[in-house]
């Protein structure tokens, strides 16, 4: 199918949305008309500027107020038309939107609407243009669209058909029966489908438009679900996505295209209609790569949890720490984002490195170098929107390049401690680049995304969304802070399983590790709020212990100090806990706050 972008999606200049929107491989845009007065371009620069980049200009818009108006007022309209038309020829375009009309003057009178429409298409005939009608969900006197298909009916004229708009019809809380008009209209008279999604907010349903809607996939409308009943009636015209959202109006144009026309591929795929190749499920965290200027402090974090140094990499400074089947790669190689330690790669188990790194590609993730250097194994990675390199690994697998060849042992694997694997990889995002992050891991890597949770933090609300595989082998929790400054939104942090919460944190103590402390107050809230054993309260104040209960089981976790942006959590599940203790995060980001502004670090 074609696929297309409104021009008021994107930010900047009209010939920055066009190189933009052409770079990320839509075939075609909606101009708005905004964008065109502001532009220094004539009609016919914009023509041949989108021919130049493949770009067809499927739709001209908007064209407000024209229908159910007294008759002087109905003849300035069509004067006000008349230019449009013309503007419309220069500009090659052949289909404009009319939006229902929001107009005091405007009246409630069906047969008026089918009329004057009616006129309005003869003239845009005249001119080869097509009319497509569109309900505002806030139109004065139309606002559903099956009311608006009613009066595009009724009309019967070859030039008028109906524009739907996702947000228009999703907005009013649809029910699926709701939709089911959608079907009973003829495809040929559905001129036109605009796409948007919004998170589901309960506010005036015009903000909500013009503010807050976002790509299909980003918010709680079934976007997917409507687009198969416009699929059922035989459109196929384009998928066309116009979202008006304050961020992607200040964001770079080149990412939000890109991320634009992702959400559009995985839409596609839900209904059927993308030649995805299928998303290959990681199985696993092969390793976490922190790179730093400094090992010191790291080694000895590393040390006190019990990791010990069993590899060297063949040609560069990454040594691999191990503890059970936890690994962590310390870089201080001179790596781009070397200057505070911080996680920068994130290897996963892959079923099959190459197929899924055809996916991730065919979802527009920068493909990274396979070979790093000569002697490298040849690795698939791509980038994930922060930045974050996933290599795609065959750890140990015969036939398929490994990353383990790539170093050799230094020593023993140490004795266990009760650690036994990387359980979650907690990365905070940019602020702006938080839906399509999460959009990301669930359609390039195949991840499900659980429920989206709000944090408090002493200085502003975080936001939390985790993606994972089926089973929980992978669980990355993505987390945006609503303050862009403060520090603590910067964090990540890698935790560690065990299925000894306490003997854990006893030993890391007793191997000279600090862990969080956490404030005496939170364990008199956990004895009003829980029935614990005789001592057991005792033992998680003393260490730092942090507890969780959900429907279906209880997770008892703590946290070590932060090094550069990094730090690391032991965790303890039980019985099929699911979360990632959220209520405990406030609790966590206040003592963090605390030690930060103790050791000015
Ligand atoms: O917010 C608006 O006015 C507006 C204009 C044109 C559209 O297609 C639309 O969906 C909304
Ligand atoms: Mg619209």
């Amino acid at each position: 199918m074609r696929t297309s972008i409104a021009t008021v999606s994107l930010s900047g200049s009209l010939t920055g949305k066009l190189d933009a929107a052409a770079r990320a491989g839509f075939d075609g845009v909606e101009i708005f008309e905004n964008d065109l007065l502001a532009s220094p371009l004539t009609p016919e620069d914009i023509r041949d500027r989108c021919a130049d980049l493949g770009l067809t200009i499927d739709l001209f818009q908007p064209m407000r107020d024209i229908e159910a108006v007294p008759e002087a007022e109905f003849a300035r309209n069509l004067r006000r038309a008349r230019h449009k038309f013309e503007l419309m020829r220069r500009l090659g375009a052949d289909t404009v939107l009319v939006c229902s009309s929001v107009s005091p003057q405007a009246v409630d009178d069906d047969a008026l609407a089918a009329e004057q429409l009616s006129r309005l298409a003869d003239l845009a005939r005249e001119s080869g243009v097509k009319v497509a009608y569109e309900a505002l969900a806030w139109g004065r006197h139309v606002s559903t669209y099956d009311h608006a298909w009613r009066i595009v009916e009724a009309a019967g004229h070859p030039a008028l058909g109906t524009c739907l708009d996702s947000f228009h019809i999703l907005s009013r809380g649809s029910e699926p029966k709701d939709l089911e008009g959608i079907g009973a209209i003829p495809g040929e008279k559905i001129f036109f489908l605009q796409l948007a999604d919004a998170p589901l907010l309960a506010m005036d349903v015009l903000q909500w438009s013009r503010h807050y809607r976002c790509f299909p996939g980003q918010g709680g409308f079934d976007v997917a679900g409507l687009v198969r009943h416009v699929l059922s009636t035989g459109y196929d015209g384009p998928l066309s996505l116009e979202v008006f959202n304050d961020v992607f109006r200040q964001a770079d144009a080149g990412p939000t295209a890109v991320d634009a026309r992702r959400s559009l591929l995985v839409l596609q795929e839900t209904v059927g209609r993308a030649p995805l190749p299928d998303p290959v499920v990681p199985t696993g965290v092969a390793f976490a790569e922190l790179v730093t200027s400094d090992a010191e402090p790291l080694s000895a974090l590393l040390g006190s949890l019990g990791f010990t140094r069993t590899a060297r990499h063949r040609g560069k400074p990454v040594a691999l720490w191990e503890q059970g089947e936890a690994r962590i790669l310390v870089n201080t190689g001179p790596a781009v984002r070397r200057d505070v330690t911080q996680l920068a790669a994130i290897g996963l188990e892959s079923p099959d490195p190459a197929a899924a790194a055809r996916r991730a590609e065919a979802l527009l993730a920068p493909v990274l170098p396979r070979r790093r250097a000569p002697e490298d194994a040849p690795l698939d990675a791509v980038a994930a929107p922060d930045g974050t390199e996933l290599f795609f690994c065959a750890t140990g697998r015969p036939g398929l390049p490994d990353w383990r060849a790539d170093f050799e042992d230094t020593g023993p694997a140490p004795a266990p401690t009760g650690i036994r694997r990387i359980d979650h990889l907690a990365l905070t995002q940019p602020w702006h680049h938080f839906d399509e992050a999460a959009l990301f891991h669930r359609g390039v890597l195949g991840l499900h995304g659980q429920e989206s949770v709000d944090v408090a933090d002493p200085y502003g609300l975080l936001r939390s969304r985790a993606v994972t595989n089926a089973d929980g082998s992978v669980r990355i929790a993505l987390t945006v802070g609503a303050a862009p400054t403060d520090q603590s939104v910067q964090a990540q942090h890698i935790a560690l399983a065990t299925d000894d919460v306490i003997a854990a944190a006893r030993r890391f103590r007793e191997a000279g590790g600090r862990l969080l402390p956490v404030p005496a107050n939170y364990y008199d809230d956990l004895a009003a709020r829980f029935e614990f054993a005789d001592g057991e309260l005792e033992t998680y104040r003393d260490l730092g212990i942090l507890y969780d209960r959900d429907a279906h089981g209880v997770f008892r976790h703590c946290y070590t100090r932060t090094i550069g942006r990094v730090f690391f959590e032991l965790v303890q599940r039980d019985d099929g806990y699911r979360g990632y203790g959220a209520s405990n995060a406030p609790v966590r980001l206040a003592a963090q706050h605390g030690v930060r502004a103790l050791t000015g670090g």
